[in-house]
């Protein structure tokens, strides 16, 4: 037996979010997550899906003849055979991230991903499923990310920032406003206010092509 993924859909877009975003990227989802964010725009993603060789997956990342590549989901983590697939990618050369919701251990992940973690907020619903011993595990070559919801999320991301001294163990500290829950330009200005060491985050493909799936 060949080794499988249960995979959602993968397409060719711009990169909507993280450091990469507006680049063209190739986007992985994997199907299935054990959490269940209040805010999640995936939620598609959850169920159903296809079982597919990692060959088979390969070889259609490949027919698009990418730079980056984004593995994501659903929670790429809860399948054991996201980590041969994000080796496997990393091998043919191409730039690999992978975004992962921080509920599951990432020490596994080959080295050159950059992995995307969020810290769940209290609004999420889910931050009681944080695995704060990835925060040790964090490189240049990683990013954090708190999607905020509210006020109080701001004031609780802002003290995990503080806490964990965010912007010296990841190469990026990510504020992303929760889509349909917080207007962007709130949290831009409290950015600016409390003069904070971070980058707001806007999703990008929300704008160009309101939320389709696909895209
Ligand atoms: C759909 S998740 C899939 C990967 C993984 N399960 C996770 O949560 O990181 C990809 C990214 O989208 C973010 N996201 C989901 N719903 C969102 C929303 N309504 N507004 C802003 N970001 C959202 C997640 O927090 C995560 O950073
Ligand atoms: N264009 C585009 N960029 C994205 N970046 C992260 C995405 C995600 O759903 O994880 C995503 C997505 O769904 N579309
Ligand atoms: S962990 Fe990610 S995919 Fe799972 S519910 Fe939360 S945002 Fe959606
Ligand atoms: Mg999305």
């Amino acid at each position: 037996m060949q080794d499988t993924l249960r995979i959602t859909e993968v397409f060719y877009s711009l990169q909507g979010e993280t450091r990469t975003a507006g680049l063209p990227t190739v986007f992985v989802r994997l199907t299935g997550c054990p959490l269940r964010c209040q805010y999640c725009d995936s939620a598609y993603a959850f169920s159903g899906g296809t079982v597919r060789t990692l060959d088979d997956i390969l070889e259609q990342v490949a027919g698009y003849k990418p730079r980056y590549v984004c593995v994501t989901g659903g929670e790429p983590l809860a399948q054991p055979n996201a980590i041969p697939l994000l080796k496997q990618l990393c091998d043919a050369g191409y730039e690999v991230s992978l975004e992962t919701s921080g509920a599951l251990d990432i020490s596994a992940v080959d080295p050159r991903v950059s992995r995307v973690v969020d810290l769940k907020t209290p609004d999420s619903k889910e931050s009681h499923r944080n695995r704060y011993e990835n925060i040790e595990l964090l490189t240049a070559n990683d990013q954090v990310k708190f999607v905020i919801c509210s006020r109080d999320d701001y004031e609780w991301a802002n003290s995990k920032l503080i806490q964990y001294g965010l912007d010296r163990r990841a190469g990026e500290v990510l504020f992303s406003p929760s889509h349909h829950d917080l207007n962007a330009r709130d949290l831009a200005d409290w950015v600016v206010a409390d003069n904070l060491p971070v980058r707001l985050q806007l999703q990008l493909h929300k704008y160009l092509w309101n939320d389709e799936p696909g895209r």
